[in-house]
C-alpha cells in the first residue's frame, strides 16, 4: 500500500498534482507507515525487525501486533475527519485504540504518541478526502486549523511519564507538534527523507535512517527525558547531530558508525520514541503529499 519510493528501490515520482484520495485506503497506509518505521535499521535505542534496542518488554512481535490493532481505528479517524468530526469525537476514537492497543501488546505502549499524531493526520487526510480542506494545504495545517484549539485544551492523562516529564522540563511534547502542524516532519523529517533519496537512490531504508537521526538531533522527545533527564536529551541530540554533521547515509561507513551509535544509545538504556513516531508520520505524509514536494 505505501508508495514503491518509500518502501524500496523506485525513484520518486515527479511532482505533480494529484487526484483525491480514497478514504478509504488511509488507515492501510498509515499502518503501513508504522511497520516501515519498525523495519527500520539501525534506530538508536528503538526496537527494529533486528533487535530490541532498549527495550526487554517488547519486540518486532509487540509493534507488528499493535500496529494490525489500532489499523481500524486509525481508518476510523480518517472516516471521522471526512465527516467534519471536532476533536471531541476524535478523542474518543483515539482513546479506543489505545485500549486496542493495550489489548494486543499485553499492557506495553508501544503506539500511543503514533496513535494520537498520526490519527490526527489520518484526520486530516480524510478531512481533505471528503472535501472539506484545502487539497494543498498540507495535512500538518489543517491539523493545527481544524484541531489545534481542541489539541490544547484538551483533557490531560493522569499517569503518563509525558505528562511529569512535560512539567518538570517545561517539554511540549506531543500536543505542542501536532497543535502547531508538525514543524518535525515539515522543517526536519521530510528534507531527511528526501535528501537522502536523491543521495542514495535504491535505498529506502537508508533514508529512513538518515531521516530518524535528523529527528532525533533536534526533537525535544518526552521519552528521552523520561529515561535520561537533561543529560540523556543532550547526549542523544549531540550523537545523532554528529552522524547528520558527518554525511549522513551519504559518507562511507554510514551503517557501523550508525550501529555504534544505536549501542550506545542501548548502553544508557536512551529510547526516543517520539522520533520513531515522527519518522513513521513523515513517511505517512510524504505518500499523502508526494514525498518529492
Ligand atoms: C496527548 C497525549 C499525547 C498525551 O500523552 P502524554 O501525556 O504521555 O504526552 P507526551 O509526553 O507528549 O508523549 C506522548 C507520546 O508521544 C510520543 N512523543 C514523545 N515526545 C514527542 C514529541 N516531542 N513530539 C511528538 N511525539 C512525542 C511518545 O510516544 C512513543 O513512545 C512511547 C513508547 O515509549 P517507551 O520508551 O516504551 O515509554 P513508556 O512505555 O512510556 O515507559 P518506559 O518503557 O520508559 O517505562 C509510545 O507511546 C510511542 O508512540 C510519547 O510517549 C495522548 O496520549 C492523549 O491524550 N491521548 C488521548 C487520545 C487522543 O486525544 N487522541 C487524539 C486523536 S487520535
Ligand atoms: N520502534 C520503536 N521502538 C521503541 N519505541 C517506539 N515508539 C514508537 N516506535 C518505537
Amino acid at each position: 500500500m505505501i508508495t514503491a519510493a518509500l518502501r524500496g528501490a523506485e525513484p520518486l515520482a515527479p511532482r505533480r498534482a494529484r487526484p483525491a484520495p480514497d478514504v478509504s485506503a488511509i488507515g492501510d497506509l498509515a499502518a503501513d507507515c508504522l511497520v516501515m518505521e519498525l523495519e527500520t535499521w539501525p534506530k538508536p535505542g528503538l526496537v527494529s525487525h533486528v533487535d530490541k534496542g532498549s527495550h526487554d518488554d517488547m519486540d518486532a512481535g509487540t509493534f507488528r501486533r499493535s500496529a494490525e490493532a489500532i489499523k481500524p481505528y486509525l481508518q476510523s479517524l480518517a472516516e471521522a475527519g471526512a465527516r467534519g468530526c471536532g476533536m471531541g469525537r476524535l478523542r474518543i476514537i483515539g482513546l479506543d485504540a489505545e485500549r486496542a492497543m493495550f489489548a494486543a501488546t499485553d499492557g506495553v505502549n508501544t503506539h500511543r504518541g503514533a496513535i494520537f499524531g498520526l490519527g490526527l493526520l489520518c484526520a486530516a487526510a480524510g478531512a481533505r478526502a471528503g472535501g472539506l480542506a484545502d487539497p494543498v494545504l498540507p495535512l500538518g495545517d489543517v491539523v493545527a486549523r481544524r484541531w489545534g484549539a481542541g489539541i490544547i485544551d484538551g483533557p490531560l492523562l493522569l499517569h503518563s511519564h509525558g505528562r511529569a516529564v512535560r512539567r518538570r522540563f517545561h517539554a511540549g511534547g506531543a500536543s505542542l507538534e501536532a497543535a502547531s502542524g508538525f514543524p518535525s516532519i515539515y522543517r526536519i523529517g521530510l528534507p531527511a527523507l528526501r535528501r537522502a533519496m536523491s543521495a542514495v537512490p535504491g535505498d529506502a531504508e537508508a533514508a529512513r535512517v538518515e531521516a530518524c537521526f535528523a529527528l532525533i538531533a533536534s526533537v525535544e522527545d518526552t521519552n528521552l527525558l523520561h529515561r535520561g533527564g537533561l543529560d540523556g536529551l543532550r547526549f542523544a541530540h549531540r550523537a545523532a547531530r554528529q552522524f547528520i554533521e558527518a554525511g549522513g547515509v551519504r559518507a562511507a561507513g554510514w551503517r557501523e558508525r550508525a550501529r555504534s551509535i544505536h549501542d550506545s544509545f542501548v548502553a544508557r538504556r536512551l529510547s526516543p520514541g517520539g522520533s520513531a513516531d515522527l519518522l513513521a508520520m513523515s513517511l505517512f505524509v510524504g505518500a499523502e503529499e508526494g514525498a518529492e514536494r
